[in-house]
């Protein structure tokens, strides 16, 4: 195994049985894949595709029915290797009467850490996933975001140097799942590799360096993110507004040498922005009902909705 892959599977296949060892469903078939040192890599596919059973094949909690998988050099069924690998499962089952700091000691002492080493890590991780005004709160009062969180810490309590997050956005509202992301990118920026499944396509665009699209079992397609979105035969320029004379000499140059204008227009942003980008600015000014602030867009002065937006200089 090149020493830059840090996992690899090949054809990796999966076939469950029924209860008299006739085969049933074909989970996975023939994946053959490699990720490398450093990558937020994304098995992105829809229900049933065979996600989380490439994840537990590669944590040797389920034994392949053809082919191999080998993580950090060591094989998949070795589970001795998974003291150096994070899991964070598409449920995370935490004892609801712990508080955070007491789920956290629990498994650092599972992974044998020392007293002062245990206690600088729980510090550390309940103050990255932001959960430290609520450490002493038991679990069972946790919000789902909350329990996601606690969740991703515990992944991380043996500084892990592979992760794998089983949907880790999944029952999040968009503020939840962004800050996951941020820590999704904190860990590559660590130098950590993390591997994540999930179907919110958003998401896995947003975060994930590459991807493996899955379906049936079956890979569909697999490429870097931008590569695989990159639409090559149309080129985009951008610039600040232009007035429309400029906007006809530029065709017309596009023209002379034999190409054509498809369109201009002004970008927009994702919804997820605008939501975010409501929800705290409702935070800083919690008095205020509407936050009318986008370019083109008047404010509605009393929020009851009922003014028409117009375009900006055009009389309504
Ligand atoms: N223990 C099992 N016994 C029999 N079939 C199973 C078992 N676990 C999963 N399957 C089947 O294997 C296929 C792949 O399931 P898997 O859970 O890996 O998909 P997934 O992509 O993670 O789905 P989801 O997004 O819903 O979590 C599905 O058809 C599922 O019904």
């Amino acid at each position: 195994m090149n020493s830059d892959v840090i996992l690899e599977t090949r054809n990796l296949t999966k076939v469950y049985r029924d209860f008299w060892g006739r085969p049933k469903v074909l989970a996975l078939k023939a994946l053959d894949l490699q990720v490398r040192r450093g990558e937020i890599f994304g098995l992105l596919g829809p229900n049933g595709s065979g996600k989380t059973t490439t994840i537990k094949l590669l944590l040797g909690l389920l034994f392949p029915t053809e082919g191999e998988a080998f993580l950090m050099g060591e094989p998949a069924t070795n589970v001795a290797k998974n003291e150096r690998i994070g899991y964070l499962p598409e449920e995370s089952y935490l004892y609801k009467f712990l508080n955070a700091e007491e789920t956290l000691h629990f498994y650092g002492r599972l992974f044998k850490l020392d007293n002062a080493e245990r206690k600088k890590r729980v510090d550390q991780l309940i103050d990255m996933v932001g959960l430290s005004a609520a450490k002493h709160r038991q679990i069972r009062e946790y919000s789902k975001g909350m329990q996601r969180r606690i969740g991703l810490a515990q992944a991380l309590i043996n500084d892990p140097e592979l992760i794998l997050l089983d949907e880790p956005t999944s029952g999040l509202d968009p503020i939840g799942t962004s800050e996951i992301k941020d820590r999704i990118r904190e860990l590559k920026d660590r130098g950590k590799t993390v591997v994540l499944s999930g179907h919110l396509l958003a998401d896995m665009q947003d975060i994930c360096d590459r991807i493996a699209i899955l379906h049936r079992g079956e890979l569909k397609e697999l490429g870097k993110v931008r590569d695989l979105l990159t639409v090559q035969d149309v080129t985009q320029i951008k610039t600040r507004d232009l007035p429309e004379a400029a906007v006809a000499e530029i065709e017309a140059v596009i023209r002379r040498h034999g190409g054509e204008l498809l369109a201009v227009d002004h970008p927009t942003t994702t919804l997820e922005e605008l939501f975010l980008r409501i929800v705290r600015d409702s935070e800083l000014h919690p008095g205020r009902r509407r936050v009318g602030d986008r370019p083109g867009m008047p404010a509605d002065g009393d929020g009851d909705g009922s003014a028409a937006a117009t375009p900006a200089g055009k009389a309504s």
